[in-house]
């Protein structure tokens, strides 16, 4: 089954005289877990944006999880996002009065289908993805994200990308803080849950060393016709 489906998928930037994504075809399989790669500038970012509905793709087909993204409202988007899609970014964004326990559930505090996907209470939900991940001292769990490490920061970013099993996770360079031995142990703890979650995952990364992880590599450049 495709969980993204990209057909003629074309952006311009206000302002910009190229198009940075001018995609003939592009497909994720369920449970599938690929890399994208490419050259900094060259609109992989643009790309995840697109897939997530943050910015509007016009005349261009997007579909996420069954979903004809260009056909919702914004308000529709910002519901399918929290409900369909974990989302994990080189800044990890956790809110840093909260616990890392509390940021992990936080996409089950706005999504009823996350929550029923959890089965039970999303706090011991996260204290077991959190403990998968790694992390299982109480008082770093309960304490405040601020005083988390970048690598534990990592972690419970992806925990809250996780929690609820969304069809997709989308990861973009998260693992760009870390030292060489971190990066190969994370992208495996990561793969390892999405495949307990049956997410597919869609990861940018430059790291040609992380290749190996994944079901395949896809290039930027060779997607994109000729913009760059
Ligand atoms: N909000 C924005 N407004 C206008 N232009 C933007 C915006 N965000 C990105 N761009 C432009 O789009 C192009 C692609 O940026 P994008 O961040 O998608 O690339 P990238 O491949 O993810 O780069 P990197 O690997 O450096 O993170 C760049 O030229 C950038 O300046």
């Amino acid at each position: 089954m495709t969980t993204i489906a990209l057909k003629s998928l074309h952006y311009c930037w206000p302002g910009a005289s190229t198009p940075i994504l001018d995609i003939a075809s592009f497909d994720l399989q369920s449970r599938e877990k690929v890399m994208l790669r490419g050259p900094s500038g060259s609109g992989k970012s643009t790309l995840l944006s697109a897939i997530a509905g943050v910015i509007e793709v016009p005349q261009s087909s997007v579909h996420v999880a069954g979903t004809d993204i260009g056909g919702l409202s914004g308000r529709d988007r910002d519901r399918f996002r929290v409900d369909h899609l974990g989302l994990i970014f080189q800044v990890f964004n956790l809110l840093p009065w909260l616990s890392a326990v509390e940021n992990v559930t936080l996409p089950c505090r706005f999504s009823a289908r996350r929550r029923d996907k959890v089965g039970g209470d999303p706090t011991k939900a996260a204290e077991r993805l959190l403990g998968e991940l790694g992390l299982t001292d109480v008082n770093l769990l309960n304490g405040p994200a601020s005083a988390l490490s970048i690598g534990q920061q990592q972690r419970v970013a992806a925990a809250r990308a996780l929690i609820g099993s969304p069809e997709v996770v989308l990861a973009d360079e998260p693992t760009s803080a870390l030292d060489e031995e971190a990066k190969g142990a994370f992208v495996e703890l990561l793969l390892k849950e999405c495949n307990a979650a049956s997410s597919s995952l869609l990861f940018v990364s430059h790291d040609r060393t992380l290749e190996k992880h994944f079901d395949r590599t896809v290039e930027l450049n060779m997607l994109n016709g000729g913009t760059i």
